[in-house]
């Protein structure tokens, strides 16, 4: 479909919350982004903020095994995240950590923040309060968004991708610096651990299925507007 054709369906102005969950390395990030640009509408990385607390953590010694210490950072914090697709900033008390934050030794910690479900709801307050301020027209994406974040939202997908997509994507993504024992713990290990706590392996009643495995970054967009198309119309 063209951007001209998704303009005349979708008015500026009108509700329309995209919902997009799914495992590690399915292109959640990448694709939601893109998809929020061609609609017009803001961006929001949910992911990032779990890892905007767990690099606070790391790095002001809070123990990530101390729930109680983990969800009093998640609020206090004073955490900014652009919604904006075109911008991609992060920032801890105003210093900018866009990149530190995608750090493996935040990867690999993530987790434990993830599961402290205190600092979960902490950040689902966070989110909706971000979705809200974007006037309801926002694509956004993490494990839970479908589910719990916004479950009314017009459009709810769970993008999938084979587990050996996902690996080789994020492989390349990292610029071929990690071994394969360490991609798997940042991906397949980090999975398991957080689907603990949330349900991003199956799509819930009502959450349409898109599998990138056999689909390049174009076509996954295209599939994912397709999807805003026919069920927000
Ligand atoms: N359909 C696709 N085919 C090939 N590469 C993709 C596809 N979707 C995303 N990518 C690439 O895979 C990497 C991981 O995508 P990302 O959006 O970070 O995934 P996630 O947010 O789900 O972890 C990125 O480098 C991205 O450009
Ligand atoms: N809505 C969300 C978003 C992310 N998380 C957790 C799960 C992940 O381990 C971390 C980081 O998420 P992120 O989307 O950045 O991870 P990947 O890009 O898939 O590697 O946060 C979550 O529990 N709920």
């Amino acid at each position: 479909m063209s951007e001209s054709t998704i303009h005349s369906h979708f008015r500026l102005g009108k509700s329309l919350v995209v919902a997009i969950d799914g495992p590690s390395g399915s292109g959640k990030s990448s694709v939601s982004r893109e998809a929020a640009r061609r609609l017009h509408a803001a961006y929001l990385d949910t992911g990032a903020m779990y890892r905007a607390v767990t690099l606070h953590c790391l790095s002001t010694g809070i123990d990530l095994k101390d729930a109680a210490a983990v969800e009093h950072a998640a609020r206090a914090i004073e955490l900014y995240i652009s919604t904006s697709p075109d911008r991609e900033l992060v920032t801890l008390a105003g210093v900018d950590v866009t990149t530190a934050i995608r750090e493996p030794r935040v990867s690999e910690a993530v987790s434990a923040v993830a599961t402290t479900l205190g600092a979960r709801a902490e950040l689902i307050r966070r989110q909706r309060a971000l979705i809200a301020g974007a006037g309801h027209r926002i694509v956004a994406e993490g494990r839970d968004i479908t589910t719990v974040v916004a479950p009314d939202a017009e459009v709810r997908i769970l993008l999938t991708a084979s587990e050996s997509a996902r690996l080789r994507r994020r492989g390349d993504q990292l610029g071929g610096t990690q071994s394969s024992s360490q991609l798997q713990q940042q991906v397949l290990e980090r999975d398991a651990k957080d689907s603990t706590v949330v349900n991003f392996q199956q799509a819930a009643d009502g959450v349409v299925t898109v599998d990138s495995s056999e689909l390049d970054f174009e076509q996954t967009v295209e599939a994912v507007l397709d999807v805003v198309h026919t069920v927000a119309h």
